[in-house]
């Protein structure tokens, strides 16, 4: 299969180096890690230990290939549609933390766009060099849910690659659910400045179920089935499998980058919004951060 992987930093350099081990991947990144890339290949440490040599490139204008799998962070998902909308595939995946990502993409790209959600841990270390920090899994299937050949076909490649992986049938439940635990553990973590685990026993337990609660209520009211309690419990199923991990908004502002807060925290408000459901703790947790990537100047 021809895969095009636009966003190689760190979750799209580990995905599209494990892809190359079976398929033709074109890489779509900066450099100098593009450059290092052409000039010695891709080295995956950590976890796992791999070395492909895939091409990579730093512009996705006008690729042509079976499947652009996009892992750019959620507010370059609208200008990486727009390259990739100057190309041709015959799918689209996204692999992004966050909401709203698919439908944006759909807007700009003209093929069936499909959601995923990946638990694999990945830190891009040097130029051609990423780290493996944790062996996870994906779930791939139709944006909105149900059946799809293309899903199916999608899976078999990822999974023809090493990369274990679930075709499923509820994306949307799927999504929200993620979203709940990102909402949950993203801006706390980065606020407190404490690895995933340390919000479990905390003061900020209370309100990061708080923050999954009211996702979960704005999801109900945008027609996805999940309840309160399984938002909760997926909140704490994940801060303690990932106790030690510190979060990607926490390395986010441990790095001075702005955050995806506007497609989690701020996605959870906006919705809510639309569909008439007060998100207090979601509304604070956002301004927080919004306030900290202003005072920064990332805003
Ligand atoms: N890292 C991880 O372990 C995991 C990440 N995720 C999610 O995956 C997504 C990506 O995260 P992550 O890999 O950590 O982020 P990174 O910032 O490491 O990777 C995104 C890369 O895409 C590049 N990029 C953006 N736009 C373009 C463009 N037009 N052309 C070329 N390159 C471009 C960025 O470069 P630049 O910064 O210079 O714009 C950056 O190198 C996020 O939604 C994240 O939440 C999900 C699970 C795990
Ligand atoms: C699930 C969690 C919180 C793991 O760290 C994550 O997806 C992130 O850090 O963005």
């Amino acid at each position: 299969m021809d895969i095009v992987v636009f966003g190689a930093g760190s979750l799209g350099s580990l995905v599209g180096g494990l892809l190359a081990r079976e398929h033709d991947v074109t890489l779509v990144g900066r450099n100098p890690h593009v450059e290092r890339i052409e000039g010695d290949g891709l080295t995956i440490d950590g976890q796992l230990d791999v070395r492909v040599t895939p091409t990579a490139t730093t512009d996705g204008t006008d690729l042509t290939a079976d499947l652009a799998v996009v892992a750019v962070k959620a507010f370059d998902t609208d200008a990486a549609a727009r390259t990739l909308a100057t190309g041709s595939f015959d799918a689209a995946l996204s692999l992004q933390n966050g909401m709203g990502n698919e439908a944006t993409l759909a807007s700009h790209i003209d093929c069936p766009v499909l959601a995923g959600t990946i638990t694999y841990g990945a830190m891009l270390v040097a130029p051609g060099r990423v780290e493996c920090t944790g062996i996870g899994h994906l779930v791939v299937g139709p944006r909105d849910g149900g059946t799809d050949p293309l899903a199916d076909h999608t899976g078999a490649a990822f999974d023809a690659a090493g990369i274990e992986t679930t075709v499923a049938t509820d994306m949307p439940r799927r999504l929200w659910r993620k979203l709940a635990v990102n909402a949950a553990i993203n801006p706390i973590t980065a606020l407190a400045r404490v690895e995933n685990g340390a919000i479990l026993d905390s003061p900020a337990a209370d309100i990061a179920a708080s923050a999954a609660r009211e996702t979960a209520r704005v999801a109900r009211a945008d027609g996805v089935e999940l309840a309160d309690h399984d938002a909760v419990a997926a909140l704490e199923s994940v801060a303690s499998a990932t106790a030690d991990n510190r979060s990607s908004m926490l390395q986010d502002v441990e790095n001075d980058s702005r955050t995806e807060v506007d497609a989690i925290s701020g996605y959870v408000v906006d919705r809510a919004e639309e569909v008439d459901v007060k998100t207090p703790t979601n509304r604070t947790l956002a301004g927080a951060i919004r306030a900290w990537e202003s005072g920064r100047g990332l805003r």
